[in-house]
């Protein structure tokens, strides 16, 4: 059997009277990146609160390699390295301060403290940064000083909430590769409202809307959720839009321009047999023929509806 790295169990919590998230049930047994996925208010960062041990649930509990996170948090809390949105930095610390800092707090023995701290500095490309004052980095590197503080101790499990949230599109790039560096050796959950960012970066989804749980499984199963109901077609020779509407399977038909369609079907293997058959009974030459896939927007949209 696979082992557990995170297991989280009928977890629910309230703030005051309102639920922010019920009945959230999802297990990681591999190694790879894991988006949480949902949209603003969702429950995301209740749930990675909670599974980080800094928030206390109301009800369910999270176990990491089997630890309870609410019976034996400095346990679990040590397989654990966590960014929250906020990264957690000390402005007027150097880097190498407030890592030195870090380690301490990690329990890091203190004969180790230098040698984790050089090492996670190159490991995140900022050694060059060391005696640099926090506050004097920018967004993308004041990002890269926040994941060090969440690898220092080595965890087996890295959680990122919304880690590119307010930086610039090349420090999205350096950050979502070091993210991907990082996961190299490790499972690494992060939490995003951004479609493109879970494409870019994750293996897998887990997607919370209004506090639950929603769907479970990898970007391409997440892709492919909801059957596409549309084909492209080319063809050499112009029919009627009409007699193309006609034929068996084929519910509606837009023009994109030239000799270019947008069919939508009802089934898509009478309808694809019922374009090849009259392409070549009455000479419309295909010369393309593609169903499209429903994007992750379209996707998001569906499943938040539900
Ligand atoms: N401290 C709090 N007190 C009361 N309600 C809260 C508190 N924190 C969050 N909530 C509410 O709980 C729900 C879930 O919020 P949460 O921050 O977990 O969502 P999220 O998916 O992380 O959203 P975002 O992407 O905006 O951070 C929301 O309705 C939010 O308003």
């Amino acid at each position: 059997m696979e082992e557990s790295i995170v297991k989280v169990e009928h977890l629910s919590h309230r703030y005051s009277v309102q639920w922010a998230i019920r009945d959230i049930n999802f297990e990681i047994t591999k190694n790879g990146i894991y988006g949480l996925l949902g949209s603003n208010g969702a429950g995301k960062s209740t749930t990675m609160n909670i599974m980080c041990g800094v928030l206390k649930q109301t009800e369910g509990d999270v176990y990491i390699k089997g630890i309870s996170i609410s019976k034996n948090p400095v346990e679990a809390k040590r397989h654990i390295g966590f960014l929250p949105q906020v990264p957690p930095l000390h402005l007027d610390l150097t880097v190498e301060e407030y890592l030195e800092y870090c380690a301490e707090l990690r329990h890091i023995p203190d004969r180790e403290v230098k040698k984790a701290v050089q090492e996670v500095m190159v490991r995140c490309g900022i050694s060059h940064f060391a005696k640099r004052v926090i506050h004097n980095l920018s967004g993308g590197y004041q990002q890269r000083v926040g994941i060090a503080q969440a690898i220092i101790h080595n965890p087996e499990l890295v959680i990122f909430d919304e880690p590119t949230n307010g930086l610039d599109p090349n420090q999205i790039v350096e950050i979502r590769h070091l993210i991907k560096e990082i996961a190299e050796e490790r499972t690494v959950i992060l939490s995003t409202h951004i479609l493109t960012e879970v494409q870019a970066t994750c293996d897998y989804i887990r997607m919370i809307e209004q506090g639950s749980m929603v769907f479970s499984g990898t970007v391409e199963e997440f892709d492919n959720y909801i059957q596409p109901n549309t084909l492209v077609v080319s063809l050499g020779t112009v029919p009627l839009v009409a007699d193309i509407q006609a034929l068996p399977g084929v519910v509606r038909v837009d023009e994109l321009g030239g000799p270019r369609f947008r069919i939508q079907f009802s089934d898509a293997r009478e309808a694809i047999n019922s374009i090849v058959e009259a392409s070549y009974t009455r000479g419309w030459q295909l010369t393309e023929l593609q169903q499209e896939k429903s994007s992750l927007d379209t996707i998001f949209a569906e499943l938040s509806k539900k």
